[in-house]
């Protein structure tokens, strides 16, 4: 519960989440995806020549990568910025050592730029948010030190030494795919690549590792991922490419949620036809939730009828959809019961235990499980809605707030880490502004 003091400091950075007075109708254009953004960087980062990467997006989370890897000695020019997105034109140098890298809470950060600093002809160290302190690196840390590279600390902050050698390495990849394709992306500079092989309880958000996969090959990389939980990354050059950033799919769960809890319709442009992102699991997943789900030629049209339909959902494959889909949860009409996530224990702050606590702070029944939550219709009332520094906690609360008068969402600008101005997004979405949410 909020105690008068935890109201009084929540106060100033307190969001009126806005109730829909009637269904939405938007088109909303989401930017680049957080998660192909920051691989296309670190790729151009560490390629043969001089590359482009489009419409990459502009967000905390990806503003940390640009300047960690300039702090390691790539040239990164801008051009045709805008709030949410730039076209970076990268030319790779020698990786330099000296820099301290702040990874702030960003995962694809501190799990992928390690390994670059592992080339770099000096120490590097990293450094974040409390909160990033407390995630863990421990797996791809220790393989880092078994490929050849000298690293002190199993946490942030640590600093790495190369030179890194690479070769065969196991380890225990079941708390991140982060551990995976962080080694996975830098290897190809390694002198003997590298084979990881996952030993452990099975690893979460595989999409992610194929979209690693996916990017490599891309840029001529060679790649054995025949074997389950072996993956084999040859020595060889990274081709400079000039790729565009397809919109962020797991960004667009808030809002696609907005047309199934307000009976309204949304639609995304750009939803790719093909692609690697797990948030195209969406699709399938909204549709359970009672959505109708239309194809449109180069986007995607949901639309739902207001009610929404509890579910039972293993999101081992798509973690990062538990807040939304939680939030729908909620508000449903049947009881819930989301599995497989264990894992979001250790994202931004403790995902399950967070969604439990604020979901019952506003009135609801949301119950703890060992790997997810088991959460019962109950009708809710308006309150402060805690985001944990947490960007998906944030758009949670939104979503809620949407069908529940007063819900004031804590830090709302925390949304910031993967979308430059969701506040507007979602008031324009909501017609506030008569305008497209861009
Ligand atoms: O590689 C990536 O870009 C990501 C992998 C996933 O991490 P986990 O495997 O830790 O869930 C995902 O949840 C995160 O948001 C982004
Ligand atoms: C888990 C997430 O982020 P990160 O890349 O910091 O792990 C997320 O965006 O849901």
């Amino acid at each position: 519960m909020s105690t008068p003091q935890s109201e009084s400091r929540d106060a100033a950075a307190l969001w009126a989440a806005p109730a829909a007075a009637e269904p939405v109708r938007a088109t909303v254009r989401l930017p680049g995806s957080k998660s192909v953004t920051n691989r296309a960087l670190l790729l151009a980062a560490l390629a043969d020549g001089p590359g482009v990467v489009r419409l990459a997006l502009r967000s905390r989370d990806a503003d940390l990568m640009a300047a960690a890897l300039r702090s390691l000695g790539a040239e990164m020019t801008p051009s045709n910025e805008s709030t949410s997105s730039v076209d970076w034109a990268i030319t790779p140098r020698a990786v330099r050592g000296g820099a301290t890298i702040d990874v702030g809470l960003a995962g694809t950060v501190m799990r992928f730029v390690p390994a670059v600093a592992a080339l770099a002809d000096g120490p590097v160290s990293f450094d974040g948010d409390p909160a990033a302190r407390k995630r863990p690196m421990g797996p791809i840390l220790g393989a880092l030190r078994a490929l050849g590279a000298t690293v002190d600390g199993e946490a942030l902050p640590f600093t790495v030494r190369g030179p890194i050698v690479g070769g065969e390495v196991v380890l225990d990849a079941s708390t991140s795919s982060q551990m995976v394709s962080g080694l996975l992306l830098a290897a190809a500079r390694f002198e003997k690549g590298v084979t990881v092989r996952h030993s452990g309880p099975p690893v979460p958000s595989m999409p992610h590792i194929a979209m690693t996969v996916h990017m490599l090959r891309q840029a001529g990389v060679v790649l054995d991922d025949s074997a389950e939980d072996v993956w084999r990354v040859e020595p060889g050059p990274i081709k400079a490419m000039d790729v565009t950033v397809e919109p962020d799919l797991s960004n667009a769960a808030p809002f696609l949620a907005a047309a199934l809890v307000t009976g309204g319709t949304v639609e995304i442009p750009g939803w790719p036809e093909e692609t690697t992102q797990g948030g195209d699991q969406l699709r399938d997943l909204l549709a359970l939730m009672g959505a109708t789900v239309t194809r449109l030629p180069g986007g995607l049209r949901v639309t739902g009828t207001g009610a929404v339909r509890g579910v039972e959902a293993d999101l081992h494959e798509v973690s990062e959809l538990t807040p939304t889909v939680a939030a729908l949860a909620a508000l449903a009409d049947g009881p819930s019961r989301i599995s497989g996530v264990a894992h979001i224990r250790g994202h931004e702050t403790d995902r399950i235990t967070a969604l439990a606590t604020e979901i019952n702070r506003l009135g609801g029944d949301a119950r703890e499980t060992a790997d997810g939550l088991e959460i019962h219709p109950r009708p809710l009332t308006g309150g402060v809605f805690h985001s944990y520094e947490d960007h998906r906690m944030a758009t949670a609360g939104a979503v809620i707030g949407l069908a529940v008068p007063g819900v004031r969402v804590e830090d709302i600008a925390t949304t910031g880490k993967t979308l430059p101005d969701f506040p507007a997004m979602w008031a324009a979405m909501l017609g506030d502004t008569g305008a497209d949410a861009k």
